[in-house]
């Protein structure tokens, strides 16, 4: 029976201070008490399954066993979740990507399989493929990855150099990959996990380039797992995280596969050889648009995580006093540490309320483009590459600051925090790089501010353009509706600035393709504010939308969150508010008092916020971060765990040291 410990008495007094019901928010970030039913359920199934305890941590294995482990345990994830769907209903995806933590402490070598391999076939398949593929690649009887990065090419995706020729012959395509820098390079699974995998390729018909589009290839065998002839496949090695996730390189030498491999939802390839366009060629970039939606509800989760191991953390430490003769004080009460600590609790709810209106806008977009409607999907296209790119960098930012607000043992792999910071930070890059989605944004925020001064009517997200050109800029008062006009006042001047800028530039005698480069430091930084204020505006919506619905006590918690939100940024942004709207030195001096007011406010139920977000001991996997707050008994007990306790002598010794030692004492 496993033994069970007393709460540590800190975390015991913090949680009676709570004001509101812990249970009510957790069913509300969740959306929706049945969600959070199954996902306990689930998780508490896991718990109870003994294959998945590690008997060594995962940090002391090879990278070899290390990769081993992640695959048995993955097997067994599966294979749970198989017999928990046969039972009830699908398990939600969030649910699940969340029950993968308790599992792999790191990333699954799966990630790719469900997070894009499965979502392409349905984005990008016809209903006939998906009749063949996705059955099988649900039940995982195959299973595959998104390869579409090269080793010379990730960014510019016209550029990929994989080619894809049709032989009307045969009706079949042949793979090649012409040159060093056209391997794939990078897809998760790929190393030595999938057999499958969707290739993203130059298409050639008779001579004729028709650029790229997605295939779908098996690259190994199902019964023994070799690479089929023709393909040459493998792992790329260790990088800063990811550390299980297998990613790998794959190339092609004349490989031939099925005509009706080519996923043609969109474009076709006849028999003969006729191609034949899509609606809008840029569809065939949808599973990135789906996966960078999703990235925002993953930020929010990291930052969830850490955030709930560095707040458990500050109410259980203890250092310093702050009156001679007093006892040290739990690090909490520091004012400092509140201001690293709230604002990732704040922000993870920024991103979870932005991802609710974000998948719902991108579900909309889906329902349209099957009606052959794609009005909204250029401004889809330009708020998931800004929110994503904002929420992994901020996400990557808080989880760094989670990780200095835990001192020295924050530094300790047994925290977690350092996996949880190769995970967030890695997000930053993949799925386009952060720089380059924030100027597809500005790319659509330049064509906004043209229709804006045409006169003409903006999509929703933008339309805040029309009004800053329309009316005066509003007196300024504190309020967070005021605000959220501030910040978009910043992000109307800066979108404003960026276009002169490359107007001046177009002027004196530029290409606009240049005009655009030495412009571009004014465009990302448009874009940030226009991230931002979509952000607290969102936020803002969604907090006052909920509020309704919510106990007294529960809603005015809510309340705090969203005002800390708005407060931090206008503080952190004041020289853009001073320079873009109309607050004045005596508002930012206000409102500075008002976020101390707001941290005060909020300190009581810190703890029960990071509770709220119901993050159990075997996703956190943290010394720091439980929640029975055993901190330093968990971090002795990791540290037993070290190989090098085993024995009380280390062989190191008599091999190296002793001689040594012997003749430094020469
Ligand atoms: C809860 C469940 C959690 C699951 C989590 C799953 C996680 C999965 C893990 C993922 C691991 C990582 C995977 C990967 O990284 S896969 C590889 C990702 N690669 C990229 O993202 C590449 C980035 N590059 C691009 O997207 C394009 O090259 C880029 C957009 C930068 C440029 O493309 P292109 O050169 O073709 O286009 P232009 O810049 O010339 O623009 C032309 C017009 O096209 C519009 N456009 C561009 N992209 C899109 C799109 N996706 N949808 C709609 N429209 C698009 C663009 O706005 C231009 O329009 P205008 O001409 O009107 O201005
Ligand atoms: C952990 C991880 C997992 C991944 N998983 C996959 C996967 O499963 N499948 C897959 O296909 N790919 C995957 N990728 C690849 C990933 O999508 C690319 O690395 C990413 O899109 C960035 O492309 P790049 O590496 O070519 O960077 P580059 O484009 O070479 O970027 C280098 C620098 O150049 C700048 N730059 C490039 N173009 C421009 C421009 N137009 N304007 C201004 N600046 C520019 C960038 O801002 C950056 O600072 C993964 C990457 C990582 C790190």
């Amino acid at each position: 029976m496993a033994t069970v410990h007393k709460i540590n008495e800190d975390l015991v007094k913090e949680r009676q201070k709570c004001t509101f019901n812990v249970q009510e928010l957790t069913y509300l970030l969740d959306g929706g008490e049945e969600v959070t039913k199954e996902r306990r359920e689930f998780e508490n199934i896991l718990r109870n399954v003994k294959e998945l305890q590690d008997e060594v941590p995962e940090v002391y294995l090879s990278h070899k066993e290390r990769y081993e482990n992640a695959v048995r345990k993955t097997c067994i994830l599966q294979n749970v979740r198989n017999d928990f769907e046969k039972k009830r209903e699908v398990l939600s995806p969030r649910n699940i990507f969340r029950a993968g933590y308790a599992v792999i402490k790191d990333v699954s070598p799966f990630f790719l399989h469900n997070g894009m391999f499965v979502p392409t076939i349905i984005g990008q398949g016809t209903p006939e493929q998906q009749a063949e593929w996705l059955p099988k690649a649900k039940a995982m009887a195959i299973i595959g990855t998104y390869a579409q990065t090269e080793l010379g090419h990730g960014t510019f995706i016209r550029g990929l150099e994989t080619t894809a020729t049709y032989d009307a012959k045969t009706e079949e395509f042949i793979l090649n990959s012409p040159k060093v820098t056209s391997y794939k390079w990078w897809p998760g699974g790929l190393g030595t996990t999938v057999n499958h995998c969707i290739t993203v390729a130059q298409l050639y018909i008779n001579g004729k380039k028709y650029g790229i589009h997605p295939f779908i290839v098996q690259i190994r065998d199902l019964e023994t797992h070799k690479p089929l002839p023709g393909i040459k496949v493998g792992e790329i090695g260790p990088k800063m995280g990811f550390a299980t996730a297998n990613n790998g390189f794959l190339g092609f030498q004349n490989f031939r596969i099925p005509r009706k491999n080519m996923l043609m939802k969109n474009a076709q390839v006849l028999k003969d050889g006729t191609f034949v366009k899509g609606m809008n060629e840029k569809l065939t970039y949808g599973t990135m648009v789906m996966v960078r939606v999703n990235i925002v509800s993953d930020s929010a989760f990291h930052t969830a995580m850490a955030a709930t191991i560095a707040v458990r953390y500050a109410a259980v430490r203890h250092q310093s006093q702050l009156k001679a003769k007093e006892p040290e004080v739990q690090i909490i009460d520091y004012l400092t540490q509140q201001h690293k600590l709230f604002i990732a609790i704040a922000t993870s709810h920024a991103f979870s309320n932005t991802y609710t209106w974000l998948y719902q806008a991108y579900l909309k977009v889906v329902e349209d483009l099957g009606k052959q409607k794609q009005d909204h999907l250029p401004e889809l296209h330009a708020l998931s590459c800004c929110l994503k790119a904002t929420s992994s960098r901020d996400a990557g930012v808080i989880v760094e600051q989670c990780r200095l607000a835990c001192g020295g043992h924050g530094y300790m792999a047994s925290s977690n925090l350092p996996i949880i910071y190769g995970y967030t930070t890695a997000a930053i890059t993949y799925e386009g790089e952060h720089t380059v989605l924030l100027l597809q944004t500005a790319r659509y925020l330049m064509k906004a501010w043209m229709s804006a001064l045409e006169g003409k009517v903006l999509a929703p997200s933008v339309a805040y353009l029309v009004d800053w050109l329309k009316s005066d800029k509003q007196r300024w008062q504190n309020t967070p509706e005021v605000i959220v006009k501030g910040f978009q006042h910043v992000a109307a001047g800066k979108i404003k600035d960026a276009f002169d800028a490359i107007q001046k530039h177009v002027k004196a005698g530029k290409d606009y393709e240049d005009a655009w480069n030495l412009a571009s430091v004014q465009l990302i930084k448009a874009s940030e504010a226009h991230s931002r204020a979509i952000l607290c505006d969102g936020y803002l919506r969604e907090t006052v939308r909920t509020s309704s619905s919510v106990s007294p006590s529960l809603a005015k918690v809510l309340n705090h969150l969203v005002q800390l939100y708005i407060v931090y940024w206008t503080l952190e942004t004041a020289g853009d508010l001073l320079v873009y709207s109309n607050i004045g030195k005596d508002d930012i001096a206000v409102l500075k008092e008002k976020y101390e007011e707001l941290l005060a406010l909020i300190r009581p139920n810190a703890v029960g916020l990071v509770d709220a977000f119901d993050i159990s001991d075997e996703i956190l996997q943290s010394t720091l971060g439980s929640y029975d707050g055993r901190v330093y008994e968990r971090l002795m007990e990791e540290a037993m765990k070290s190989p090098l306790n085993k024995e009380p002598v280390n062989q190191s010794f008599h091999k190296y040291l002793k001689p040594f030692i012997k003749k430094a004492k020469l």
